[in-house]
C-alpha cells in the first residue's frame, strides 16, 4: 500500500485521518462510539495511531485539546472534541460542525472565591484570570474591558480551579459539569461563558469527502441506535387508534394482521427516554404482550 513519506509514513496516502481523544473524559465514549459504528481498529500498546480493518480511515489518539487545530489545518480530515476546543483553537471557516454527539456535556464558567462575594462579572475586568481557554476567555471579557485596562488572561494546561486559592487569579474560567470541583476549591460561577458538548467535527478542505461523509452516517446511525427503542405489541381494533396516538413512530408504526381476527401487532420506534412513560400508556389503552427492544444500528432519516 502507498504511505506517505516523512513524518506521517505510518499513515497510508489515501486514507482518511481521524483523531479522537487519547485520554481524559471523551475517551471511553469515542471507543464505545467507534465500536457502534462498525469502526474496528487495533491499537498496540502506547502507539497513537491504528488501521481501520475494513475500512480507509486511519485512527490518531491525540490530546482532546489538540484535535480541532489539526482538524482545522487540514492535517486531519474528521475529529471528536468538545466545542469548548473548537471555539478555543480553530475558526468556522476552517471547520464543520457534522453533529452533537450529546456527551461530554458542560459549561465553561467564569468562577470566583465564594468568599470574595462577587455578583456582577463585569467587576472581574482588568483583574488577573487563569484558564485553559485564553482565547475564549478573552473575547468574553472583551464586552467589559477597556483598552487602559484588559484583564490579564493566563494559560494553564490543567488544574485551573486551584489557580485562585494559590494566589495567583482573582478567578478562573474553567469548564464545571456536577459542580464538584468548583465547590472542593471554594468556587462559585459568577458567569456563564458557553456551554460544552463533544461534536464530530470535519475539516472543510478534506479531499476525502465521499468516505468522511460514510463515517459521519455511520456514527449517525449508531447515535440514533442509542437514542431509541422499538416497541412491539398487540392490540385489539378498538384500541389501535388510542395506541397509534402513544407511539405515533417516526414516519407511522408498522401494523400487522394477527391470525386472530380483530386484533393487530403494532411497531413503533419511540425515544428511549420516554419508554417507560410509553409503555405505561400503551397498557392504560389497552395495549397487551408489550416489548422493548434495543437496536445496534440505523439507517434513519432523522429530519423525515
Ligand atoms: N467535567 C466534565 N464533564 C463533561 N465534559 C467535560 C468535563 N471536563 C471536560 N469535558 C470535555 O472533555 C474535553 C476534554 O477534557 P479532559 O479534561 O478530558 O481533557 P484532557 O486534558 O485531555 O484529559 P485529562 O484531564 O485527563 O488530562 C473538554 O474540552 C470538554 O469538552
Ligand atoms: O464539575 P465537575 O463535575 O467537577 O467537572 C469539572 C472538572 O472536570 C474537568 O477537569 P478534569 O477532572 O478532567 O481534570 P483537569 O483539571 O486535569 O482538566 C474540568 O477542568 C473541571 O475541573
Amino acid at each position: 500500500m502507498a504511505t506517505v513519506t516523512g513524518n506521517n509514513s505510518m499513515i497510508p496516502a489515501d486514507n482518511v485521518v481521524m483523531a479522537v481523544p487519547k485520554k481524559g473524559r471523551l475517551y471511553d465514549r469515542c471507543m464505545k462510539l467507534l465500536a457502534g459504528a462498525g469502526m474496528d481498529h487495533r491499537r498496540p500498546a502506547r502507539v497513537d495511531i491504528a488501521q481501520c480493518s475494513d475500512l480507509p480511515v486511519t485512527l490518531v489518539f491525540l490530546p482532546a485539546h489538540d484535535i480541532a487545530m489539526f482538524v482545522g489545518e487540514g492535517n486531519v480530515d474528521i475529529g471528536i472534541t468538545g466545542l469548548d476546543v473548537v471555539k478555543e483553537t480553530s475558526d468556522d471557516s476552517e471547520i464543520e460542525v457534522a453533529m452533537e454527539l450529546g456527551f461530554g456535556k458542560c459549561r465553561l464558567c467564569v468562577q470566583a472565591p465564594v468568599s470574595a462575594g462577587i455578583t456582577d462579572v463585569k467587576t472581574l475586568s482588568g483583574k488577573r484570570i487563569v484558564t485553559s481557554f485564553p482565547a475564549v476567555c478573552k473575547a468574553f471579557f472583551d464586552q467589559y474591558d477597556t483598552p487602559d485596562n484588559p484583564t490579564k488572561i493566563k494559560y494553564v494546561s490543567g488544574s485551573v480551579e486551584a489557580a485562585c486559592g494559590l494566589g495567583l487569579a482573582d478567578a478562573v474560567v474553567d469548564l464545571v459539569e456536577t459542580g464538584t470541583t468548583m465547590k472542593a476549591a471554594g468556587l462559585e460561577v459568577v458567569a456563564e461563558v458557553m456551554d460544552s458538548q463533544c461534536l464530530l467535527i470535519v475539516g472543510k478542505g478534506t479531499k476525502h469527502r465521499e468516505m468522511v461523509d460514510l463515517i459521519v452516517r455511520r456514527i449517525e446511525g449508531y447515535i440514533t441506535a442509542e437514542k431509541y427503542l422499538m416497541v412491539s405489541y398487540n392490540t385489539s381494533k378498538e384500541n389501535l387508534e388510542a395506541c397509534k396516538q402513544v407511539a405515533p413512530g417516526k414516519r407511522s408504526p408498522t401494523v400487522s394482521q394477527l391470525d386472530t381476527e380483530g386484533w393487530f401487532a403494532v411497531q413503533a420506534l419511540i425515544l428511549k427516554k420516554d419508554s417507560s412513560r410509553v409503555m405505561d400508556e400503551l397498557q392504560g389503552c389497552g395495549a397487551t404482550d408489550i416489548l422493548l427492544f434495543a437496536m445496534h444500528n440505523t439507517r434513519i432519516n432523522t429530519s423525515s
